[in-house]
Parts: structure tokens; sequence; C-alpha cells
């Protein structure tokens, strides 16, 4: 069970992966049952189930229900077969490195085992998509730790898009860091950004507020800026999909001009982060594949259309903000401070 009585963002199951639809929430809470690893990439595909660490929990349980499809027991047809499934995975989304770094610590099993038969990896495989869920809860359990004391009683947090439970394993990392202020006594408020044009603010970070009794309120994006200059935003606490070597971090459209304000009126804003977000690979945040959705989800809103038909749009699904605009990345080893390309240097080698 995910930290937040009453849900699940995704577990494992008799062998199936079942994961709550987020695409219908707030109104339903509908749960979808996958026995083929290729659902599980088609409900990360049409963000049934979205956010970073969320989404390298779901491609390990997907690759370990792909293991478990594989039909006979010799091992090189069966690494074939897993090179295979992970390939297809791999493919779902651009932007969180999380996908990849889950698939990497699947494979890197594959990899090492020196049995001759399958059936024992097959096991093996199951039981690493389960401990990666798990690890996943107790990490964004120490962020939150960690985070929580850069939150001050009586603080007015503002937040962007949905980086709670249900974008993780279910405990959160920038909402984890709400949660664990709220759960140490600390009276805050939030601000969530209802975060055009999926709406992961209004439909799922306000719902997780409701759910674990945190006061907010919900703004539009286009408020949030006016909110910081009138004084009413003491700290910005946002997630990421992926933090370049230097601390460039990738999240949400919009992170960047939160960040560009907040910089503007002396405003905290911190990144909140497991390592599995950080891709040590690229030196800078213009290296991170920017994910280009489907202009539909501009010109609709749950399927009703909201432009002119034929009017053009641009669904960027995320944006780079750079490292110096940065006050903090929380991450379950530490916070690193500017400067953040040393500091997530030595995060590297801790
Ligand atoms: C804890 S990472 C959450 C991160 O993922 C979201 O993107 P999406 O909903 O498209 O998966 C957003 O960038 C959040 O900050």
């Amino acid at each position: 069970m995910t930290d937040i009585p009453g849900y699940d963002t995704i577990r494992w199951d008799n062998d199936q992966v079942v994961l709550i639809d987020q695409r219908r929430l707030p109104e339903e809470e509908i749960y979808l049952s996958c026995t083929d690893y290729r659902e599980v990439v088609d409900a990360i595909r049409t963000l049934a189930i979205r956010g970073a660490p969320a989404i390298g929990v779901a491609a390990a349980m997907a690759a370990a229900l792909g293991a478990l499809r594989f039909p006979h027991t010799d091992i090189d047809g069966f690494r074939r077969h897993f090179r295979d499934v992970c390939q297809v995975i791999g493919t779902a989304r651009p932007t969180a490195v999380n996908l990849t770094w889950a698939l990497e610590r699947m494979m890197s099993l594959v990899a090492a085992n020196v049995h001759p038969d399958s059936s024992a990896l097959k096991t093996r495989l199951v039981a690493e998509a389960k401990a990666i869920l798990q690890e996943d809860i107790a990490i964004n359990r120490q962020i939150g730790v960690l985070g929580q004391e850069l939150i001050h009683d009586g603080d007015t947090v503002l937040t962007h898009c949905n980086a709670g439970g249900l974008a993780t394993g279910g405990y959160g990392t920038a909402v984890g860091v709400i949660r664990a202020a709220w759960e140490a006594g600390k009276k805050i408020h939030v601000l969530v950004d209802e975060t055009r044009p999926i709406l992961q603010g209004a439909r799922l970070t306000a719902w997780e507020m409701m759910k674990l009794g945190i006061p907010h309120t919900l703004i539009t994006d286009n408020a949030a800026a006016a909110l910081m200059a009138n004084g009413k935003v003491n700290v910005i606490v946002v997630g990421a999909d992926r933090i370049a070597a230097n601390g460039d971090a990738a999240n949400k459209i919009g992170t960047y001009g939160v960040a560009v304000v907040a910089q503007y009126h002396r405003i905290p804003f911190y990144v909140a982060a497991p390592r599995s977000t950080f891709d040590f690979t690229l030196s800078d945040g213009s290296q991170i594949p920017i994910e280009e959705r489907d202009p539909e989800e501009v010109t609709h809103i749950r399927g009703r259309r909201i432009a002119p038909e034929g009017c053009r749009a641009l669904n960027l699904a995320f944006d780079v903000t750079p490292h110096g605009l940065i006050s903090g990345i929380i991450t379950e080893k530490s916070v690193c401070r500017p400067p953040l390309p040393q500091s997530v240097s030595a995060l590297r080698q801790a």
C-alpha cells in the first residue's frame, strides 16, 4: 500500500501490474490491471501513470512482466527476449531518466546471471521490480525529512505540477517535502499551480492535498507571478524529471518561468528529486530530451475542444531550469547547495 491511505499509485499483484488510472482522477479512482508489458508501456505513454519515479517503477514492473511471458527456460533465448522487451519499454517517454535508470538496473541482473536456466532469474526480476517500488517510498521519505527543514512554520509553499505520491512510489518528492513539513506540525499553506495543459496540479496535487488534509489553494498558472510579487509566496518546491551533472533541472513546462520570477522576488526555489533522477552523462540541461506531446492536449480539455478547428498548437511537456536559478536540490543523500555543479558532482561520488 502507498503511504496515503486509500490508494496505490502502482503495485505488483498476482503477477499483474495494477495502477491507478490518473487520467480518471479526481472524479474516479479506477485501477488498470496490466498482464502484458505493452499495456504498461501504453499506460506510461498516455499518462495513466506519470511522474519520473513512478515511471521508473512502472518500467521495472513492465520488464518483470515481459520476463514472465518468456515461455522457455533457455537463458540465451531469454536474454534476447528481455533485451527486446526493454527496448520497447524504453521508448515509452523520453524525458524522465528514471525510466532508463530502472531498465538498466533490471538488465544488469540479467547480465550478471550465471544460471543456465531462466526460471530463477524471472523470479529475481520480479523481486527487483518490487524492491524498486519499496526503495522509492523510503527514498521519498528521506527527501521529506531533509527537505522539510527548509519549510518554516507559517510558510506559504508554491508547487507546480504533481510531484506527489501519484508521481512516485507513493510518498512524493516535492509533495513529500510538503507533507513532511505538515506532519512535523508546521502550519503551512500550499499554493497549487493547476499546470496546463494536462492539469496535474488541479486534478492530482489538489486531490492529494485533500487526502492528506493539507490546507491548499488551487491557482491558475498565470497567477503565480502576481502572488510572488505580492509577497504571498515564501518558498517554492517542485519535482524534476531529469537533472544534468551541473544541476540544470528538467521539469514540467512552466517551471522555468516560476524559477525566473522566484529569483526576481528573492523567493527560495527548491527542486526535490531522488538520485535516480540525475543523469550524470549529461554535462548540462541543453542535452536533456524534451518531450513534445500531441497538440490536442492543448486545443482540448478532457476531450472538449477549446481552440478553433485547425488552430495550430505547440505542446512542450517540459522545460529546463538552469542551476543558477535553483536554491537547492533536495535528495535522499543531502541538500545540494550552490554552486550546484560542484555540489551535484559531490553527490555523484556519494
Ligand atoms: C516526481 S517527478 C514528477 C514530475 O513529472 C511530471 O511530469 P509528467 O506529469 O508529464 O510525468 C512533472 O514534471 C513533475 O514535476
